[in-house]
């Protein structure tokens, strides 16, 4: 049996940092073991033009500690008055990775998304022409939708179509957590990716709602039933370089999450790669994890995989802290419920 493994530095192809104090905070959880990641624009007011952009990026490098080394990488938030021409500007310059597709009303701050599809086709048109990324969050909002349905339904009736109307297109399933979305990626080979999340291959719903409501389980897309979470961890492990880490860390003070009306989001930054080495070890697919946290991302985003190295080491059970301290109060970090043995060294 392995006991060590040193793989190259692993990325976040979806990451919450927040703003102001939170993101002094969060930051060094995540640039401690990660050396690039997809930043989310779902700030208030979003982050919609590439000026927002280039400010929010100086932002979290100022906040980044001296003696840690990080690149973010900027993503924009689409909105129905999103301008083709300042995207493409944003891409053309470096500084924009990925446009950031929230169905309006979806999730945390997605009050500004998109309700009409046909108001972002020009958008959507650019971004195929110059092969910049579309990352979705995958939900419908139909109230009739059951919120268990929401994923598969968004799958049939908005990411297919959009897929078809635009040629070309390449688009990231963001946090997947269903074996329709793990099936999608799989029979559409070309221009298609998905992130799948630490705390999606952990979690069933069971978790949320068996024996007393865990607010810090709650998240969207929400944790699914049994065998989708199955489908996410054979997925994961299976190799295909389609699949990839995107963590999802989405920070939210206790107040915020233990209340009547909580807010959505896992908070996993501190202990992503202990989480996702856990579950690689299980399934007898060490093998496969520098695939999936470092090399299949850089992949398809076309960037080069990081030259660093990290160590993981097995033994006796991790101890990592169960809050981190904020300015605006204190964050849970995401408990699994068993203990884990891989840590960083
Ligand atoms: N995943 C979540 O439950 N929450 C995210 C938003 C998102 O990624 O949908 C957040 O910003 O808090
Ligand atoms: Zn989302
Ligand atoms: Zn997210």
């Amino acid at each position: 049996m392995t006991d060590s493994i040193t793989i190259r530095r692993p990325d976040d192809w979806h990451l919450h940092l927040r703003d102001g104090a939170m993101l002094q905070a969060v930051l060094p959880e995540t640039a401690r073991h990660f050396a690039r990641a997809i930043i989310m624009p779902n700030l208030v007011p979003p982050v919609v033009r590439g000026d927002q952009a280039a400010a929010y990026r100086d932002r979290i490098m100022a906040a980044l500690p001296a003696d840690m080394t990080f690149e973010p990488l900027m993503t924009l938030y689409l909105t129905e008055d999103t301008d083709a021409a300042d995207v493409a500007a944003a891409h053309a310059s470096g500084l924009v990775k990925a446009v950031k597709l929230y169905p309006a009303g979806a999730t945390t701050n997605s009050q500004s998304g998109v309700r009409d599809f046909d108001k972002v086709r020009s958008v959507l048109d650019k971004m195929a022409e110059i092969g910049l990324p579309l990352c979705v969050h995958g939900e419908v909002t139909d109230p009739e939708i059951d919120i268990f349905d929401r994923e598969a339904v968004f799958i049939d009736r908005v990411l297919d179509p959009i897929r078809k109307a635009t040629p070309g297109l390449r688009v990231v399933m963001e946090h997947i957590t269903t074996s329709n979305g793990v099936e999608y990626v799989k029979a559409h080979e070309a221009d298609l990716g998905a992130t799948i999340t630490a705390h999606h291959l952990i979690i069933n719903r069971n978790h949320i709602l068996v024996g007393g409501i865990k607010p810090h389980y709650y998240c969207l897309p929400v944790a699914k039933r049994e065998d989708h979470r199955l489908a996410l961890v054979a997925a994961a492990t299976s190799g295909d370089k389609r699949y990839f880490l995107g963590t999802d860390s989405a920070p939210h003070t206790d107040d915020n999450k233990e209340m009547a009306c909580g807010c959505a989001g896992c908070f996993t930054a501190t202990n992503t790669m202990s989480l996702v080495a856990e579950m690689f070890d299980r399934e007898s697919a060490m093998d496969k994890l520098e695939g999936f946290v470092s090399l299949n991302g850089p992949s398809f985003y076309g960037l080069p995989v990081n030259e660093e190295t990290i160590t993981l080491t097995k033994g006796e059970p991790v101890e990592y802290p169960t809050k981190i301290e904020t300015g605006d109060g204190p964050v849970t970090v995401f408990e699994p419920g068993f203990p884990l043995h891989w840590r960083v060294v």
